[in-house]
């Protein structure tokens, strides 16, 4: 299933915050959305979950989600927001519960998302047990026991060292490469977005308007933190967003 955002424009109040955002989200790709504070990432997301919607444009859902799809759109979000008092495979049961599985069915989803998240040896930790980076691993693992067609995880590893940030890029690239998803990840880190994304959506300062889309054709198994061609790609997104952010900065001093 693919996403397809088509001329969404939003206000809050007299505040113009989203104008004309057409965009692809094809499926089986990463598309990451960048830009400065406020432009609006977070309010797309909830539009693409149906959360929100916007006074105008459409979301449409092109074509239709796996057959054993449980929840076509999912979120991830920074806070890892797991139930203290469930264990880990509790915590990825939950999601499962009221779809009227099998016992046996549920199972072997728990068991297939805990080693695809390499989790299967913390099965019956409680949160609390666990660092920041696995918190956020059950988090994903959750996210994707239910099989969705999208997830969109907003900033899911701004919360996180940076050494554990790396660890999680690494697992989400061996996920994705074992089995490709689709997801919109909001991202403030270019480095994130450049070992990732398929693409990468520039937005503007607030109205967030598209700025560019930068498409990155290295295969997500072959970049690797130091390569030249991801840092040339992180130096362009720079260039773009210091032009926003330093427009942003000047519209602020002027007020
Ligand atoms: N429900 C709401 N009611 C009123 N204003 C809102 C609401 N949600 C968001 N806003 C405002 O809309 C603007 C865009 O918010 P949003 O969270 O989408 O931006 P963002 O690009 O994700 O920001 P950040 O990068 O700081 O997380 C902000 O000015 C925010 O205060």
């Amino acid at each position: 299933m693919d996403l397809k955002l088509q001329n969404i424009s939003h206000r809050y109040g007299k505040m113009e915050i989203l104008r004309d955002i057409s965009l692809d989200i094809p499926q089986g790709q990463i598309v990451c959305l960048i830009g400065p504070s406020g432009c609006g990432k977070s309010t797309l997301l909830r539009f693409l979950g149906g959360l929100e919607r916007p006074d105008s444009g459409e979301v449409l859902q092109v074509g239709r989600p796996p057959a054993d799809c449980l929840n076509p759109l999912t979120y991830v979000f920074q806070h890892f927001a797991l139930l203290p008092w469930r264990t880990v495979e509790g915590n990825i049961r939950l999601v499962l519960e009221d779809h009227g599985l099998r016992r046996s069915e549920m199972d072997a989803i728990v068991s297939d998302v805990l080693e695809r998240t390499r989790l299967t040896d913390f099965r019956t930790a409680l949160p609390k047990q666990l660092s920041g980076g696995m918190r956020q691993r059950v988090a994903i693992s959750r996210a994707l026991a239910v099989r969705p067609a999208v997830m969109l995880m907003d900033e899911p590893l701004s919360a996180l060292d940076s050494q554990t940030r790396e660890l999680l890029m690494d697992d989400l690239i061996s996920l994705w490469t074992r089995q490709p998803f689709t997801s919109v990840y909001v991202t403030h880190n270019l480095n994130e977005a450049v070992r990732l994304g398929h693409r990468v959506v520039v937005l503007s300062r607030r109205p967030g308007r598209i700025r560019e889309v930068v498409d990155i054709d290295i295969p997500l198994a072959e970049r690797h933190l130091g390569d030249a061609l991801l840092e040339e790609k992180q130096k362009q997104l720079w260039e773009l967003m210091r032009e926003e952010a330093m427009a942003a900065d000047k519209e602020l001093t002027d007020v």
